[in-house]
């Protein structure tokens, strides 16, 4: 495999190859700075004592889901320094000799372990401006033996964020209508799937030509992110490209994924997101992927179509199945989601 680090770093390089060349729906405005904010959720008042302030935070948090998708966390608990840990020691992986890095390259889509490039480099025409590095944390924790150190960041921060996670869920759970910890319980997230994924775009000598993730939406429940302070995530809001700053340090950015739409039977919605590249720093970004457990069969909870008296609006299906299909194909969009959402 051909590192978009490597080729970056190759001297007297002013021109991306060809292979890297996007092109851009020409129809589609440019991205453009948000004029709303992006939502915020305090996630220590979604246990505060007080009964007011929880179920006002639990509305904030049920109109971020239906109106963005996509939230700011803050207070919620991880430490900072932690947090800084992950992305020095996710850049010390990619600062690895690539003969080292090589040990951990790509084999299958549910390899523990997988060092790579582009989105789906298998099946992608064109070429990603980003090399990655994706690790099942949970239920097995797995780590990558290099660089020193990297075990430990990862277990501590896999634990934490699924802190975090099983608090945002039980506050969903509880925005949907359902009991505190109905979503917990129906899509066994005591052994749920979690992958740390570190993600890296070198300076690129032609950044309007090239993009470091195309558009596409997660498979699981929820993303957490974070970044090391450099820009270039875009996301979909009411139909428009926006651009998301980096004016929040210590928080996480949130993001509805594919398996939480489908639960919610199209309540919430994950969220396109993309992002772009620049030609002067190294962006790097660390999302941890939240999902139900594997063997769980994920549709649209019974309690909600049965109560609410609605029409289920997707097919059932294992969640393996699901990420093996979203992982295995070209992606474009939401598409995976078309493909179990019932004909209406
Ligand atoms: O780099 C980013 O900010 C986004 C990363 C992302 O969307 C992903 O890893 O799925
Ligand atoms: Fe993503």
């Amino acid at each position: 495999m051909n590192s978009v680090k490597s080729i970056a770093e190759s001297p007297d390089l002013n021109h991306i190859p060809s292979i890297y060349a996007y092109s851009v729906n020409s129809t589609e405005p440019p991205a453009s700075d948000t004029q709303d904010e992006i939502p915020t959720v305090d996630f220590s008042l979604l246990t505060s004592a007080d009964p007011d302030l929880r179920s006002k935070t639990i509305q904030e948090l049920d109109m971020a889901c239906k109106d963005w998708g996509f939230f700011r966390v803050i207070n919620h608990g991880v430490p900072e320094a932690l947090m800084h840990m992950v992305i020095e020691k996710s850049a010390e992986f990619f600062d690895l000799r690539e003969d080292e890095k090589k040990e951990f390259e790509e084999k299958g889509v549910l390899d523990p372990i997988r060092y790579g490039t582009s989105f789906n480099s298998k099946k992608d025409e064109i070429l990603y401006w980003r090399d990655f590095l994706k690790v099942i944390i949970h239920p097995d924790f797995h780590y990558p033996n290099k660089p020193s150190g990297f075990r430990e960041v990862l277990m501590e921060y896999s634990k934490r964020t699924r802190e975090v996670v099983k608090g945002l869920l039980s506050g969903i759970s509880t925005s949907l209508g359902l009991d505190q910890s109905y979503v917990q319980k129906a899509l066994k997230l005591e052994s749920g799937l979690q992958i740390f994924a570190a993600n890296l775009y070198p300076p690129c000598p032609q950044p309007e030509l090239a993009m470091g993730l195309p558009p596409h939406s997660d498979h699981g429940l929820l993303t957490l992110l974070i970044n090391n302070g450099v820009g270039g995530l875009q996301i979909k809001h009411k139909g428009k490209w926006v651009n998301v700053n980096n004016d929040l340090p210590n928080s996480f950015l949130v993001n509805i994924a594919d398996q939480l739409q489908i639960f919610s039977n199209g309540k919430y919605k994950s969220v396109e997101h993309r992002a772009i590249v620049n030609n002067v720093v190294t962006r790097l970004s660390v999302a941890v992927a939240n999902g139900p457990s594997l063997d769980v069969v994920v549709e649209p909870a019974y309690k909600l179509v049965t109560e609410e008296r609605c029409v289920p609006g997707y097919i059932p299906m294992k969640y393996k199945e699901y990420l093996e299909m979203q992982q295995s194909n070209k992606i474009v969009g939401k598409t995976c989601l078309d493909r179990v959402r019932y004909e209406k």
